[in-house]
């Protein structure tokens, strides 16, 4: 049985004082329903630790890289340093904006998992690429390519979340039957590249305009189990307003 995991992705949003807020309001109502978290910019990573009891705290990136000549970057072992141990890896808009590919993901995969971090990796395919009809030939390639060289062992922990381009901030959310049939998809190919046993610890999360109303019927999907939330994860009631959904 995998335990539902619900990650809220605040992307460039909330200074260190808002952080300290949230974390103070919703930490205490976080439940054993689901792992609960969220990803903050590297800033509040710290203030968001100091005051998270029970909800996991992710960065959004890092670098694959242990250390050395590059500007602007932040490595696992500063991450480490601070008690961060879950990251976000291959966000879309990190593909998109910042040049992120399925190698550099592959890499970062790698230095993460060696360095016993646990990452959530995105995948998904753009509106032109669902609406051609490639979405399942997308996201393998990306699952084969984020996977290279990682040990069965390592691919078990990881998290996937399976995030359509076309769904994330748009408020078009995929149904449930699509986000299934994906993240569906996205086992059996685990399960290619592992075995079913592997395939069955995986947790697969569904992102994508994800709203609290809408949380409990997505997680009855058999193979969706969790959410990486946007827009809905950065305001306290509507965190809470997803908490109270499973209770
Ligand atoms: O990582 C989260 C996703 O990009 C979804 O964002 P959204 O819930 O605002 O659509």
């Amino acid at each position: 049985m995998r335990k539902p995991i619900i990650v809220g992705n605040w992307k460039m949003n909330k200074t260190i004082a808002a952080t300290k807020a949230f974390v103070e309001a919703v930490d205490p109502e976080v439940t054993d329903k689901a792992d609960w978290g969220i990803a903050t910019p590297y800033l509040a990573l710290q203030t968001a630790k100091a005051g998270a009891k029970n909800l996991i705290v992710a960065a959004e990136n890092v670098h694959f890289k242990d250390s050395g000549a590059y500007t602007g970057e932040v490595s696992v072992e500063m991450l480490k340093e601070i008690g961060v141990e879950w990251v976000i890896l291959g966000h879309s808009e990190r593909r998109q904006y910042f040049g992120e590919t399925d190698e550099t993901v592959n890499a970062k995969m790698i230095q993460v998992l060696k360095n016993d971090m646990t990452p959530i990796v995105c995948v998904g395919e753009t509106l032109e690429q669902y609406e051609a009809g490639t979405t399942k030939d997308v996201v393998k390639t990306q699952v084969v390519a984020a996977y290279k060289d990682v040990c069965p062992k390592c691919a078990a922990r990881s998290v996937i979340a399976y995030e359509p381009v076309w769904a994330i901030g748009t408020g078009k959310t995929a149904t449930n039957e699509i986000a299934q049939d994906v993240c569906g998809y996205i086992r059996s190919v685990v399960a290619e590249l592992y075995g079913q046993e592997v395939a069955d610890q995986v947790r697969i999360q569904y992102g994508g305009s994800v709203k609290p109303e809408g949380l409990k019927a997505l997680l009855e999907q058999p193979d969706i189990d969790g959410a990486l939330v946007g827009g809905a994860s950065l305001v306290e009631d509507s965190y809470k307003a997803m908490i109270a959904a499973l209770d």
